[in-house]
């Protein structure tokens, strides 16, 4: 059995679901000291507690200390299993950074998974189910991982409570990814929501970031997404601009005080230097594909504006784990990863 200190590098949640993740993809149990140790409160949270519940359901792992504010937990492995699972954060905590820590060990299960999970669907400092759906999730199909996201109901602070449903067939080794470059910008698509505020939010956050893009004189094609049902007031834009090689994203999450316009604007402001930087992969897709790259069949290569440190927590994280090297170097302004199974 192997210690991480998880408060290495970023030193957040996203170290306790990795760790957890390979440990059970590998099989080899993990000690995980110091978790969230810098952040304030330290320990596991809500989130956390759920994403680690849910690899160790998925695994039948015997998992020691798990609490909230645990900092120290054992996290001992079995086999993956196929089949449905139900998990709910009990706060508005993402639902999407538990998918984060389940898909790596459920696409390695030996049947289809299907898990219903419950808690905030769209949450700052986090994929919005949307981003995860229309930027993340077709990205990892690229790699031959087949995974699909029903947003059954949409939950926000503070009661949390929106449900959804990702269905993850069973896949061999991943393929690797060949991002040497961008290539030309095809189309800008936008999908703005909001939930139990006026309708107009919506659409004045979808035509900000259309007048705000204008400029680069390419196809914007924003929409309102139909309501679903929803727990409390809320709402997000997402953006993914598709290039002849390349998908990236940006988000805004809806905040109290903050107008509809401006977060169309602070979404285009976050796109627009990754399309102009010639990025294959936007700072956040990067750190969520590696797991899967680090494991493909072959070299994956890819260029980021910049390699975030929560990439390079990741990067060694799995160097702790699987027989992996990385090699990063400059591309002119951007940074190029080369991620290099054995
Ligand atoms: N704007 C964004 N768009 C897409 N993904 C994002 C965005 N912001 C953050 N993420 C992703 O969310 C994840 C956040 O992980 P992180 O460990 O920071 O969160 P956490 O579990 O809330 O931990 P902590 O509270 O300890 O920081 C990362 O995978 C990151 O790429």
């Amino acid at each position: 059995m192997k210690t991480i200190d998880a408060s290495h590098g970023e030193g957040g949640g996203q170290v306790v679901r990795t760790a957890c993740a390979l440990a059970a993809m590998t099989g080899e149990g993990v000690r995980l000291v110091n978790m969230r140790a810098g952040r304030r409160p330290p320990g596991l949270a809500a989130q956390h507690l759920t994403a680690v519940r849910a690899v160790a359901a998925l695994c039948d792992a015997e998992v020691a200390g798990l609490a909230l504010g645990a900092r120290e937990i054992v996290f001992l492995p079995g086999r993956i299993k196929p089949g449905e699972f139900r998990f709910d954060v009990g706060t508005a905590g993402s639902v999407t950074l538990v998918l984060q820590a389940l898909l790596p060990a459920a696409l390695c299960a030996p049947g289809p998974v299907r898990v219903t999970v419950t808690g905030g669907t769209d949450v700052r400092a986090t994929p919005t189910v949307d981003y995860f759906q229309r930027v993340f999730l077709p990205l990892l199909a690229r790699t031959g991982a087949r995974a699909s996201l029903r947003i059954v109901r949409r939950g926000y602070y503070p009661r949390g409570g929106g449900e959804v449903e990702l269905t993850i067939e069973p896949c061999g080794r991943f393929a690797p990814l060949r991002l040497e470059q961008a290539g030309a910008l095809e189309l800008i698509e936008g999908f703005a929501y909001c939930a139990n505020l006026p309708g107009h939010i919506a659409a004045r956050m979808a035509n900000a970031a259309t007048a705000r893009l204008a400029g680069l004189r390419v196809r914007i094609d924003t929409r309102v997404l139909g309501r679903t049902e929803a727990f409390g007031p809320g709402g997000a834009i997402v953006l993914a601009a598709r290039t002849a090689h390349a998908l990236l994203g940006a988000l805004a999450v809806a905040e109290r005080g903050v107008p509809a316009e401006r977060l169309g604007e602070l979404a285009a402001d976050e796109l627009r230097p990754e399309i102009e930087s010639g990025a294959t992969l936007d700072v956040h897709a990067a750190d969520q594909l590696l797991v899967y790259l680090a494991r493909a069949a072959g070299p994956s290569v890819f260029l980021a504006r910049t390699l975030s440190l929560h990439v390079q927590t990741v990067c060694w994280l799995l160097e702790q784990f699987l027989p992996v090297r990385f090699r990063s170097s400059a591309q002119g302004a951007l940074s190029r990863l080369e991620v290099m199974p054995a």
